[in-house]
């Protein structure tokens, strides 16, 4: 018999051109595959910095913020990456002793220097905004100001950052910024129907800010608190007011000022706890532009501040702090302040979330009666059981919360007339996703041009469908393609039986 090699047919298709063809589109599909698989790798992360110094009347934070290089122009995510709270208290407290200002900054710049890589420290913008307190010492005694901000600018430009400047934010500012950062890390700035934005209430200790979009409100009644924006293609008309001596530290003021008109040795006072008794001095209760005009007449160098405790006097006081006599406008909040229909959810944060939540009144779903009936309880708890409670807790802070509380509730209800409906509709928040609510963030924002005016165009397909439909498409083409091979390529017959 032949031998079996001789059996074999000639295979048609293995010619040297098929094998080059086959070898050649194999390698072009593996090529494929790869490039679109190793272009959705991530990038090696590539950051720009910011930071911004928020100088608040009772304390300076130091925010720094981080964003993807590459993307800074419009979709990417701003995030707060660190934050150092400043040791001592406000700049503005620094009036008499203004370089000492400057010098309480250092510890919190030297560890941005740590947060920041060393390569971005030239480029990486640094602003300092100041607010209330240092528009009080402003109105005070405007040299003492200048003097504060001499010193502050002087360490801020020995910082290896680039200093971009240190200024006192206008209220309508600090309202208008606090409420871009709660949008803008809630999401609510991008979406193309315009989903609805969200409140900002802040609670300073000089001043507080409401801030919020209502459709009632064109900006045409009281153009001072409108604010116009252009944001991501969507125009916004906020309505914003800042009201200066209305934050928690000053309203202190304002009521003790109310309890003690008389000028008497011993003041009661129904917002802080019985058996609570503090000596004070006059002079330095009546030391700021909210009250000063109201020192009484003959009053002693001290006076005792004793509690009471009772929250419903407390608020009685509290309301005295709001002026309700005259509104020139269809409608005001308070101090003949015009305010549009409240509209939405809002966001509360600083003070009134530090106060909420320090009482366990975070959650709003608690109807406002049983809030309050827990204030009630609460102020109503004699002094010493507080502090026993409470080991951990700074006493000037403890101390303060059931007043704190009882004006939180005060101004939203009376002040700007929430009810209990719309009492649901507020969160306490601190942080969202991981960065603080406040003026900062949109500060920033604002200032290096990183909220576009324009939706960015963006391609028909994200980049990640992109390259599946790509990986698929160059599957199915080599499935098909071994189809072919497995129908066409001709079988060795089957072998001669040899018996
Ligand atoms: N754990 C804390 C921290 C702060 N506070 C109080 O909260 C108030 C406001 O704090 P903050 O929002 O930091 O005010 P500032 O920014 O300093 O003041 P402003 O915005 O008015 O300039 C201050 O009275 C402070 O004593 C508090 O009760 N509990
Ligand atoms: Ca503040």
């Amino acid at each position: 018999p032949p031998p079996l090699s001789e059996m074999k047919e000639k295979n048609p298709w293995h010619t040297p051109a098929t094998i080059i063809i086959t070898v050649i589109f194999v390698i072009a599909i593996v090529a494929l595959v790869t490039v679109a698989v190793l272009q959705n790798k991530p990038l090696p992360p590539k950051y720009k910095y910011g930071i911004v110094l928020d100088a608040g009347s009772s304390h300076t934070a130091l925010y720094i913020y981080e964003w993807p290089a590459e993307k800074d122009n419009n979709t990417g995510r701003v995030e707060q990456t660190h934050s150092c709270k400043v040791k001592g208290p406000g700049i503005s407290s620094y009036a008499s002793s203004p370089l000492k200002a400057g010098e309480s900054l250092k510890v919190c710049l030297q560890e941005a220097e740590q947060w920041v890589p060393n390569k971005r420290h030239q480029e990486t913008p640094l602003y300092l905004g100041a607010t209330a307190g240092m528009r009080l010492l402003n109105m005070e005694n405007s040299l003492a100001s200048d003097q504060v901000f001499q010193a502050v600018a002087a360490t801020l430009q020995k910082s290896p950052f680039s200093f971009q400047g240190a200024r006192i934010l206008s209220g309508q500012e600090e309202g208008a910024y606090g409420w871009v950062t709660v949008n803008y890390l809630d999401d609510r700035l991008t979406q193309v129907c315009g989903l609805e934005t969200t409140g900002a209430l802040d609670l300073g200790g000089a001043s507080t800010q409401i801030s919020f979009v209502s459709s009632s409100y064109d900006g045409s009644e009281s153009p001072s608190n409108s604010v116009s924006f252009r944001l991501y293609g969507n125009n916004y008309n906020l309505y914003t007011h800042s009201f200066l001596c209305y934050g928690k530290d000053q309203v202190l003021r304002l009521a003790l000022a109310h309890l003690s008109q008389s000028g008497q040795s011993t003041v009661e006072d129904p917002c802080f706890h019985p058996n609570f008794t503090e000596s004070k001095n006059y002079s330095v209760l009546y030391d700021s532009p909210c009250v000063s005009d109201r020192k009484p007449h003959g009053a002693p160098v001290a006076f005792t501040h004793k509690g009471t405790g009772n929250f419903s006097l407390c608020q009685q006081v509290l309301k005295n702090v709001f002026n309700f006599s005259h509104c020139p406008y269809s409608q005001c909040s308070f101090n003949g302040v015009f305010q549009p229909d409240l509209q939405g959810t809002f966001g509360a944060f600083s003070a009134y979330y530090f106060v909420m939540n320090f009482l366990n009144l975070t959650d709003t779903a608690i109807p406002l009666e049983t809030v309050k009936e827990k204030l009630a309880t609460y102020c109503s708890t004699p002094w010493p059981q507080i502090t026993q409670q409470h080991k951990d807790v700074k006493l000037k802070y403890l101390a303060e919360y059931c007043f704190s509380g009882t004006y939180i509730l005060t101004l939203l209800t009376e002040g700007y007339n929430f009810n209990s409906d719309s009492y649901s509709n507020i969160r306490f928040i601190k942080k969202i996703k991981g960065s603080d609510a406040g003026w900062t963030l949109g500060y920033m924002l604002n200032l290096t041009n990183m909220i576009p005016a324009e939706a960015p165009d963006t391609p028909p397909l994200p980049y990640a469908g992109y390259v599946s439909i790509v990986t698929i498409i160059a599957l199915v083409l080599v499935i098909i393609f071994a189809l072919c091979l497995y129908r066409f390529w001709p079988r060795c017959p089957k072998q001669p039986q040899i018996i």
